[in-house]
This record gives structure tokens, C-alpha cells and sequence, in this order.
């Protein structure tokens, strides 16, 4: 099963969500921006690394939230959330379409991949207990 982590970066009572563009797998379809894990990295090295690679910023990991194993129709992945503060930098984008600081309540609003979907619902959750 292919391991792919992905960042809810929190600001400003936002979060940063991803478009992938007409090129990459699950095309123009909204996601947390991340990638795969290599071999021998950790999970929050990967994290960190995916995202100074895909748009220019330094992020910090905090808290690990429930896997989704999900089946495409050419693979399998794994994809492990973490909410994430924003340390440094401005974005540029280098594989995606488009990005949003999305407030809480628009979230559902988006078309995400189908395996972001119980993320999405555990996250808007786990916010609705800290208000
Ligand atoms: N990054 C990311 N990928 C997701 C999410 N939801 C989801 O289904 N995926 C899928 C899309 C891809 O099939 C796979 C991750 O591939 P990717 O293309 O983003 O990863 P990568 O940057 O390491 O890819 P690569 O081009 O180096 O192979 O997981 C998500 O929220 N974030």
C-alpha cells in the first residue's frame, strides 16, 4: 500500500487546500497538499519535504489524525493527515492548479478526493468540540 501524508495547514482560522491540475492523478480535484512517503523517511520528514517542494513553505507537524486507506483504480493509498502550523514563506506553486485558505465552514463546499472525505469530517468534528 502506497503511504501518502498530507498537510491541514491552520492560519488565521484557515486552512490551506490544494487543486491538482489536469495533469496529475485525480485531476482538478481539491486535496490537503502532501505526497508520498519514501523509503526510510518518516512521516513527518515527508510531510515537511512535500510541501517546501509543492509550494514554497515551511511548515511545523503537530497532530496525527485518523489514516484512510482507500482504493483507486490503479492503486491503494494510505493517507495520513496532519494538522500543521505555517512557519515560513510565501506560496508558489509548483504542480498545482489553484489554492484556497478555506474558512472552517466552507470545506464541504469543495470536490476533494474521495479519501479526504472522512478527513475532512473528522477535522470539521474535532473543531466543532474546541469552539
Ligand atoms: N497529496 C495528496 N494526495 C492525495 C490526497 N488525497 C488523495 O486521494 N491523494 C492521492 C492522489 C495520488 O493518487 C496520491 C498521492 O500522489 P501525489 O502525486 O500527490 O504524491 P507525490 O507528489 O509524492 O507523487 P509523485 O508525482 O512523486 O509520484 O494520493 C491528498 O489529500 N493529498
Amino acid at each position: 500500500m502506497i503511504q501518502v501524508v498530507c498537510a491541514i495547514i491552520e492560519h488565521k482560522g484557515t486552512v490551506l487546500i490544494t487543486q491538482r491540475s489536469s495533469k496529475m492523478a485525480q485531476p482538478l480535484l481539491w486535496e490537503f497538499p502532501g505526497g508520498k512517503v519514501e523509503d526510510g523517511e518518516s512521516e513527518t520528514d515527508a510531510l515537511v519535504r512535500e510541501i517546501q517542494e509543492e509550494l514554497n513553505l515551511l511548515i511545523v507537524p503537530h497532530k496525527r489524525l485518523v489514516p484512510v486507506t482507500h482504493t483507486y483504480s490503479s492503486s491503494t493509498i494510505e493517507l495520513i493527515p496532519y494538522t500543521c502550523s505555517l512557519q515560513s514563506g510565501n506560496i508558489l506553486l509548483a504542480e498545482h492548479q489553484a489554492y484556497s485558505w478555506a474558512t472552517i465552514d466552507t470545506l464541504l463546499n469543495f470536490s476533494w478526493c474521495p479519501a479526504d472525505i472522512p478527513i475532512v469530517e473528522e477535522y470539521l468534528q474535532l473543531k466543532r468540540m474546541q469552539l
